[in-house]
């Protein structure tokens, strides 16, 4: 990196406070739901599904939109009142992150870098710096228009760290690289979070499993939890069975629980059942995954709170 301190750090600890944060559109479709949260350095993953609010909840942090209430503290300073601070020390990554097809990486990088306010020499230092980070150097001269969705991407990370942010918000992305551009991806990420603020948001459970030092899941717009890793598993402890029945019986128990996944064998299906009650006599239970402890916390509780018996 370029050996300063992310921009927008003061003295104290970097922080980023979510307060009682709501968004509802016109029409009355509310995205956010007091939504409450303090960010601190570190990578936080926000997990949700499609739907859940998170794409809206990256938008109200890079100030690229409003909330309908709440409050969001960067530094303590509110950023609706006063965006200033906070759109200094932030890099955004969009979901829909558009670029400009007959532009060299290094084009688009320095058209940005023009639009941030960076002056020109600097700029030119920091954005040979970022593409070895991105490691595009060498792809450096080729035309976004034909690189890969991975190669794009990190392209993407590279003019959200044009500014050194504080605070770096990615949403969503890892969709479309494939998995070893995901890895990737993924520990280019990971070593962000040393000194600054990156959430990362994603409905794939394994990109913040690799990533993430902490976890918030989000649904129907709120917080539903939020924690380690081991603290998201500790959730799902002893909520995960495993139980083999015929093939012909699957789809009555999918009917009454919520199933992690299932595996034919010859003796029948194997299916992972989710359910905070053994789901039925010869059920094992079986350490938790973190998909499973998502599910589980994602889930409409009446289906996983279900305990008919079997
Ligand atoms: N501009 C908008 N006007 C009205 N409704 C919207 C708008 N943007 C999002 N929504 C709705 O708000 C809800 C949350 O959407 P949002 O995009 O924030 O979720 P998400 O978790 O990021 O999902 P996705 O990954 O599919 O974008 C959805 O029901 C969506 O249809």
């Amino acid at each position: 990196m370029c050996g300063c301190g992310p921009a927008g750090s003061i003295s104290g600890v970097t922080e980023l406070q979510i307060l009682d944060l709501t968004k509802e559109y016109r029409g009355g479709k509310r995205a956010v739901d007091s939504f409450t949260l303090t960010l601190r350095p570190g990578v936080l993953g926000l997990l949700g599904a499609n739907g859940a609010g998170k794409s809206s909840l990256m938008r109200i942090l890079a100030t690229v939109t409003r909330p309908t209430s709440g409050r969001v503290l960067w530094e303590g300073v509110d950023i609706t009142r006063r965006p200033g601070p906070l759109r200094r020390a932030v890099g955004y990554l969009p979901q829909d992150f558009g670029v400009y097809p007959q532009l060299t990486a290094r084009e688009f990088l320095a058209y940005l870098a023009a639009a941030k306010g960076l002056r020109r020499r600097s700029a030119r230092a920091r954005i040979e710096e970022l593409l070895e980070l991105v490691n595009l150097s060498d792809a450096a001269g080729q035309r976004l228009g034909a690189m890969s969705g991975g190669m794009r991407q990190r392209v993407g990370i590279a003019q959200a760290l044009l500014n050194d942010p504080a605070l770096l918000i990615v949403d969503e992305p890892t969709v479309g690289l494939d998995p070893e551009e995901r890895l990737r991806f993924g520990s280019l990420l990971s070593g962000m979070g040393a000194e600054r603020i990156v959430v990362l948001s994603t409905h794939i459970v394994p990109d913040v499993a690799a990533t993430a030092d902490r976890i918030a899941v989000m649904g129907g717009g709120r917080l539903l939890h939020h924690g380690s890793t081991e603290e998201l598993l500790l959730s799902a402890e002893g909520s995960v069975w495993e139980l083999t029945v015929p093939a012909d019986q699957l789809p009555p128990l999918r009917s009454r629980f919520l199933l992690g996944g299932t595996t034919r064998t010859p003796q029948g299906v194997r299916a992972r059942v989710l359910s905070r009650h053994a789901p039925a006599a010869g059920a094992r239970p079986v350490p938790p995954r973190l998909e499973d402890a998502y599910l589980l916390l994602t889930a409409d509780r009446s289906a996983t709170e279900q305990v008919a018996a079997w």
